[in-house]
């Protein structure tokens, strides 16, 4: 398939109009501007691809980065070492090779080269980085940025230390600048709506979710981190080019807030917001800078302040976020206020019905056990669920039914026993990879991607399922399971913004979209009303009469449990005490027991 079929034509008309927005005020300050001017554009377009490019990573993971600052550090002085003359060279950078100390490139080269080592350098520190998760992540980044300095600092003979780099040619000019910024905007807007865009903001939504629709959360964040880091090295070498003389320090925790700032005000989820923070801070600035320096009105005189320029850029910080906690532009792309961006694809609207082929097997569970510590949440647990059944799960709180579940869905690893889909051992894989081996899962608490639409939390798992299909086919489909779960009508609807029905409906359109052979629901029922209830019923009797899935069903809902399930499993203590019809569970003496205690349960035979 042409790669054109991948590419979301709503992104690419985003990204033009955003592109030429920031094209033409920048070439006619550069073509017609004053020389002061021209450097603060010039240095705002550097500034731009860094706030972009930490945008990429942070934006769509979630994982604020301090050591994207690092990568650029990294770039600048692999740039620079390329491009000095060799004459300064040899003092400068007395430990060099020399094939290195004799040759010096052009522009292209260094930069090329600038970009694929530290591309390299950060696969390397992804696999580590990738695999944490939140503040731990952020404080990992952290340490990225001082230990990267450090060694800059501490290799004197190759790096010049803490000493100034001297004699790089100054290359960086508004023209370049200006077309490696429209360059990183454009790749940063299409890569968020891209499919792998699209999974890592599943992701950063909701961990638990993204990984249940089958997403390797760690490998689709090292794409985004090896993309960002060279992005960042670009930006680094630039603004060496653009400065002629840098040391270490100028890439230092000062430059780190600065890239932060922009992004946090603009917005860390969207690159229009990066753009919008980097014009406001670059513009709030320019402004402080002339302030700090003390005006002279004629009239009266504003005296110099010192300290103006970082006092000022903090009540702007506290401003914009106390009035919008999500930055100025928060996770909106420019096409939400520009409906002509909006324009819907022709092919989305006629829908076919994919077919999909009745699913076989049997997930069969062999003494699962699983213990915290001490306490033994499941005791040996053998289960067999086969498609087109209700197994129905219950037992008084916390006698292990949400632990069993987990130890099916991979998002708890059991301590002994089996699980098996047919002949396939899935014992204590993650939890992506057992949804990939045909298990889907809704929650007790939904979960879904609150801040993507309805369709693209759908989209997120048909891409998992079909990874080979267009962007076309994927909004078709995911239309599809919409309009089958009567909620075609919210597709473009924030997830997080529909009902609470809705949501239900919308969570088990996506566990659809992957095509499962078996469905762990926890607890679908909790929170609805009478009506809710019973169109859930009818909604989970037709995935088992008409989709063929094998359901188990946790619940409360004891009418629900009843009605619903062929067979009911019954957990107490951890132990399953009972398995059968319905009338089998009722009339079982250990279930009474387990619900009503021995005394009560005596009583009533
Ligand atoms: N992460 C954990 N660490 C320690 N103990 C846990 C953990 N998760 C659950 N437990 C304990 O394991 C037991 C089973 O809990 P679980 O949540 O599986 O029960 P449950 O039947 O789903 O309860 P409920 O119906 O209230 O949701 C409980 O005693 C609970 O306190």
């Amino acid at each position: 398939m042409a790669i054109s079929a991948y590419i979301v034509p709503q992104a690419t008309r985003s990204a033009i109009v955003m592109a030429l927005a920031l094209a033409v005020p920048c070439a006619l300050i550069g073509l017609f501007g004053s020389n002061p001017m021209i450097t603060t554009v010039t240095n705002f377009l550097i500034m731009l691809i860094a706030v972009s490019a930490l945008g990429l990573f942070s934006g769509n993971s979630g994982i604020l980065s301090f050591g994207h600052c690092a990568f650029m550090a990294l770039g600048a002085q692999i740039s620079a070492t390329l491009t000095i003359p060799p004459a300064l060279k040899k003092t400068a950078f007395p430990l060099l090779a020399d094939p290195i100390l004799q040759s010096q490139f052009g522009l292209v080269m260094a930069l090329l080269a600038s970009v694929l080592i530290v591309g390299l350098i950060a696969y390397l520190i992804g696999l580590a980085i990738c695999r944490l998760n939140g503040s731990s992540a952020t404080i990992a980044t952290l340490g990225l940025l001082i230990i990267v300095e450090s060694l800059i600092v501490a290799a004197q003979g190759f790096t010049r230390g803490n000493q100034a780099v001297y004699g790089i040619p100054k290359l960086a000019t508004w023209p370049v600048a200006l077309a490696f910024a429209i360059g990183t905007i454009v790749i940063a807007r299409l890569y968020r709506d891209s499919r792998v865009g699209l999974l890592l903001r599943a992701a950063r939504e909701n961990h638990a979710a993204a990984q249940s629709i089958g997403i390797d959360i760690p490998a689709q964040r090292q794409v985004a981190w090896v993309a960002s880091a060279m992005l960042s090295a670009l930006a680094g070498a630039l603004l060496a080019h653009f400065l002629t003389v840098f040391s270490a320090k100028q890439f230092y925790f000062d430059l780190a807030f600065a890239i932060i700032v922009m992004q946090v005000v603009g917005g860390l989820s969207s690159v229009a917001g990066s753009v919008a923070g980097a014009v406001l801070v670059t513009a709030a600035i320019e402004m402080l800078r002339r302030l700090e320096n003390g005006i002279d009105f004629g009239l009266f005189q504003v005296p110099q302040i010192f300290g103006l320029t970082q006092i000022g850029l903090c009540l702007i910080v506290l401003a914009i976020l106390y009035t919008r906690r999500e930055g100025l532009m928060g996770f909106a792309e420019i096409d939400r206020f520009l409906p002509f961006l909006r324009k819907r694809e022709e092919l989305a609207t006629e829908a076919a019905a994919p077919t999909q082929a009745r699913p076989t097997g049997t997930l069969t569970l062999e003494k699962v056990s699983k213990a915290y510590g001490g306490l033994l949440a499941v005791a040996e647990v053998d289960l067999e669920l086969r498609v087109g059944e209700v197994l129905g799960l219950i037992g008084p709180n916390g006698s292990g039914k949400t632990t069993l579940l987990g130890c099916i869905a991979g998002t708890h690893a059991p301590s002994g026993g089996r699980v098996r889909i047919d002949d396939i051992d899935i014992t204590g894989h993650p939890a992506h990879e057992v949804a990939r081996q045909g298990i889907g899962r809704t929650f007790q608490n939904i979960r879904l991607f609150a801040h993507m639409t309805a369709a693209e939390n759908v989209m997120a798992a048909l891409t998992q399922r079909w990874p080979q299909l267009g962007h076309a086919e994927l909004v078709r489909r995911s239309r599809h399971l919409l309009d089958e779960l009567k909620i075609a009508d919210l597709a473009e609807r924030e997830a997080g913004t529909l009902a609470y029905g809705q949501q239900r409906r919308l969570e088990i359109a996506r566990a659809l979209a992957l095509e499962p052979r078996f469905l762990l629901l926890d607890e679908p029922a909790a929170g609805m009303n009478e009506s809710e209830t019973a169109d859930l019923l009818g909604i989970l009797g037709w995935l088992v009469k008409d989709r063929g899935l094998g359901l188990l069903v946790v619940d409360h809902d004891m009418q629900l449990i009843m009605r619903l399930c062929d067979r009911i499993a019954v957990l107490n203590k951890g132990q399953l005490i009972a398995l059968g019809s319905a009338a089998e569970v009722q009339a079982s003496r250990a279930v009474r027991e387990a619900y009503l205690g021995r005394r009560h349960a005596e009583v009533i035979t």
